[in-house]
């Protein structure tokens, strides 16, 4: 398969990590990005090939991932259309939050074969998790080939209405994020309670991994399994009475429905009209 990607940035890096020499030769990978040191890392690390801007190697691409802000896709787009190949459309691949399929599909001139997806960046070690929908205009054949792309990098969930990308977004596009910041916070407080920074990273970052896989390979729902942990009277209830008290579930379904209103409010501001 023979993929480019528009923008060399973290998200583009994370899937071409999990897809050079696993999916397709890292030579059949060409990634454009003005910015040169991100370039010449991909190209010493995965043997990619690079330009500063998109020219005539999109030419017989089955693959166009468009991995740019999704502040410059517009321009993006704009840049793309006379490259693009209109005999045998490639697959457009965009994985830019809030903006929408029929947005693209029109800076692209009425383009047809576009599936919108939603990876993360535990992509870069191969357990990432995307969430994708396709336009009508998708052959099977490119939808298979988008699948492969992000199953190279981990899960796959296959949207029915693009409506859900933002709540995806909100929930694992982002979700990284809400992990690492609770890493963070375990690790703060087992700093202040006199553990080492090593000792608190590696109690917190065990129990984050064992209690997920734990979860994973239940089939008991995960408030049974929190519930096992928590001792009456003991220390798991002193600490999640204390986060009861704080709110914090509660502001975490605030933050990630925050999140959902952010991709859905980049598509109004962003799409525009024609
Ligand atoms: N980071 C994440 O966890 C996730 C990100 N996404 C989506 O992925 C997209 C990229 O995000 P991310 O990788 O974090 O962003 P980055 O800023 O790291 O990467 C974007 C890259 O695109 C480059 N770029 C800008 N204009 C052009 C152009 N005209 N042609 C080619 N490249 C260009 C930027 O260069 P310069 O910096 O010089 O402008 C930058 O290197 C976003 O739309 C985001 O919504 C989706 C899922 C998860
Ligand atoms: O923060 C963002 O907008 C992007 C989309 C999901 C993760 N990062």
């Amino acid at each position: 398969m023979k993929i480019a990607f528009i923008g060399g940035g973290n998200m583009a890096s994370a899937l071409i990590a999990g897809l050079a020499g696993k999916l397709t030769a890292g030579a059949n990978i060409h990634v454009v990005d003005p910015n040169g040191a991100a370039l010449e890392q991909l190209r010493s690390k995965f043997g990619v090939s690079t330009a500063s801007a998109a020219g005539a190697e999109l030419a017989g691409r089955d693959v166009i991932v468009l991995a740019v802000k999704p502040q410059s896709m517009r321009e993006v787009a704009a840049q793309l259309l006379p490259l693009l190949d209109k005999t045998t459309p490639p697959l457009v691949l965009s994985i830019a939050a809030g903006i929408r399929a029929a947005d693209l599909s029109r800076w692209l001139g009425g383009y047809g074969a576009i599936v919108r997806c939603m990876p993360n960046t535990p992509a870069l070690i191969g357990q990432g998790i995307t969430g994708m929908v396709a336009t009508a205009g998708v052959s099977a054949a490119q939808k298979d080939a988008a699948d492969a792309i992000l199953k190279a990098v981990g899960q796959t969930v296959w949207l029915d209405d693009e409506a859900q990308i933002d709540p995806v977004t909100a929930v694992s596009g982002s979700g990284p994020a809400y992990v690492f910041y609770f890493i963070e916070a375990m690790q703060q407080a087992a700093a202040e309670l006199g553990l080492s920074a090593e000792q608190g990273k590696q109690l917190a970052l065990a129990t984050f991994t064992g209690a997920a896989q734990l979860a994973a390979q239940s089939d008991e729902p995960v408030s049974l399994l929190r519930e096992r942990v928590t001792s009456k009277g003991g220390t798991t209830y002193a600490a999640l009475t204390s986060m009861e008290a704080s709110g914090v579930k509660a502001a975490i379904v605030t933050a990630v429905k925050a999140a959902a209103q952010r991709g859905k409010e980049l598509g109004d501001e962003l799409g525009g009209a024609a």
